[in-house]
C-alpha cells in the first residue's frame, strides 16, 4: 500500500491507555488480555518470551516486528491455537491456558483466518455460516428437532445477511469465496469474525494484498470495529496503517516485547528502529538515527525515510488540530 492511498482518518485516537511511564510491558488502565511469562520454544529456537503484556479494552493495538519476531506465534498462543510451554494469560479476568480454540471464540476473543483454498470454495454465504456461534448443531439433536434447527439456520443466515451487507457483500452472497478480490477477501475474513459477536477482534495482516482502492474501506471498518465497543488488536507490517489507525503499538522482536507506546513515541523509540535493523547490526544506528554522517544501507535508508514521513505526518496532524 502506498502512503497516498491512505486518506487521512479524522476519528479520534483513544489515549490515556496505560499507568505511568511507556515501557513494555506497562499496565493498562483496563486491560482486556493480561499475558505473563508466555514462552513458546520450537526446539532450540525461543519464538515467544512475553514477559509481562496487557492489552488495552476498547482500543485498537497493533503488534508489529521484523520477520520472525514471533507476532504470529503469540497469535497462535492467546487464541488457542498453540500451546506455550509456559505462562498464563487472562482474558476478561479468566485464564484461557489450555483453553481450545473454538471455546476460546465463543468466549468473544476471535481472530480472522485467511482464506485457504477451501473455504474459497464455499460461497461468501457459507463461509458466513461456518463462523457462525451458538451452533449446538450435532446431528443427533438436529435429527430429533429438525423445526428447531431450521430456525436457528434462518436465524444464522439473516445475521449473516445483515453483517454481509454493512461489508457491502451482500450482492456476492452466493459466489464462491474464491471469487472475490483481494481485498473483498479481508473484508469476508472480517465479517466472518463478526459472526461470534466477539469483544475482541484478532486481525492478521488485514492489508496484505489488499488493492488501495479498497484500503480506505477497510480502515474504515477496524475503526468501526472500536466504535461498536470491540476491542481490535492486530499484526500488520504496513507501518502507514498502524500509524493511521492504531491507538497503541505493540513492538516484538525475537520473541520478546522490546517497546511499545502510542505510535508517535513508538515510532521513533531506539530500540524499535534497532529491531527493524536486526540483520544490520553493523550499521552504526547513530548514522540511522542521524546523529553521524555516514552511508546508509538501503533498509535502513528505507526505514528511515519512512520515519521521518511519519515525523512530517505527526507535526501536520498536530498543527491541524491545534488550528
Ligand atoms: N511451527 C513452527 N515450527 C518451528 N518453528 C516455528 C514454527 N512457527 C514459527 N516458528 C519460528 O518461530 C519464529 C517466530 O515466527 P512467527 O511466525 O511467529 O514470526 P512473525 O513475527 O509472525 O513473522 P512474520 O512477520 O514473518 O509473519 C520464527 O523463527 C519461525 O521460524
Amino acid at each position: 500500500m502506498s502512503s497516498e492511498s491512505v486518506a487521512p482518518v479524522s476519528r479520534p485516537k483513544t489515549t490515556g491507555l496505560h499507568k505511568g511511564a511507556v515501557r513494555p510491558g506497562v499496565e493498562k488502565v483496563d486491560p482486556i488480555i493480561v499475558a505473563d511469562g508466555i514462552k513458546r520454544q520450537f526446539g532450540g529456537l525461543t519464538a515467544v518470551d512475553v514477559e509481562h503484556l496487557e492489552i488495552p479494552r476498547g482500543a485498537i493495538t497493533a503488534l508489529i516486528g521484523p520477520n520472525g519476531a514471533g507476532k504470529t506465534t503469540l497469535f497462535n498462543l492467546l487464541t488457542g491455537f498453540d500451546e506455550p510451554n509456559e505462562g498464563t494469560w487472562m482474558f476478561e479476568g479468566n485464564s484461557l491456558a489450555r483453553v481450545p480454540a473454538f471455546k476460546v471464540a465463543r468466549r468473544g476473543l476471535v481472530r480472522t483466518f485467511q482464506l485457504t483454498k477451501a473455504l474459497g470454495l464455499l460461497t461468501v454465504l457459507e463461509n458466513m455460516k461456518l463462523g457462525a456461534s451458538g451452533q449446538r448443531g450435532e446431528n443427533f439433536f438436529r435429527s430429533l428437532f429438525p423445526a428447531f434447527w431450521r430456525k436457528q439456520d434462518e436465524e444464522i443466515e439473516e445475521k449473516a445477511r445483515v453483517i454481509l451487507q454493512k461489508f457491502k457483500l451482500d450482492a456476492k452472497e452466493a459466489d464462491f469465496a474464491a471469487s472475490l478480490s483481494g481485498g473483498q477477501r479481508k473484508l469476508l475474513e472480517m465479517a466472518r469474525a463478526l459472526m461470534m459477536d466477539p469483544t475482541l477482534v484478532m486481525l492478521d495482516e488485514p492489508m496484505a494484498g489488499v488493492n488501495p482502492a479498497l484500503t480506505q474501506s477497510l480502515l474504515d471498518h477496524i475503526l468501526d470495529l472500536k466504535d461498536q465497543g470491540m476491542t481490535v488488536l492486530f499484526v500488520e507490517h504496513d507501518m502507514h496503517m498502524v500509524r493511521h489507525i492504531a491507538d497503541w503499538v505493540v513492538v516484538m522482536a525475537e520473541g520478546k516485547v522490546v517497546a511499545e507506546g502510542p505510535p508517535d513515541t513508538v515510532m521513533q523509540d531506539q530500540a524499535v528502529i534497532d529491531a527493524y535493523l536486526g540483520s544490520h547490526q553493523d550499521v552504526d544506528l547513530g548514522v540511522v538515527t542521524g546523529r553521524h554522517e555516514g552511508e546508509l544501507p538501503p533498509e535502513a535508508a528505507d526505514l528511515l525515510a519512512e520515519v521521518e514521513e511519519l515525523d512530517e505526518a505527526i507535526s501536520s496532524d498536530e498543527s491541524e488540530s491545534t488550528k
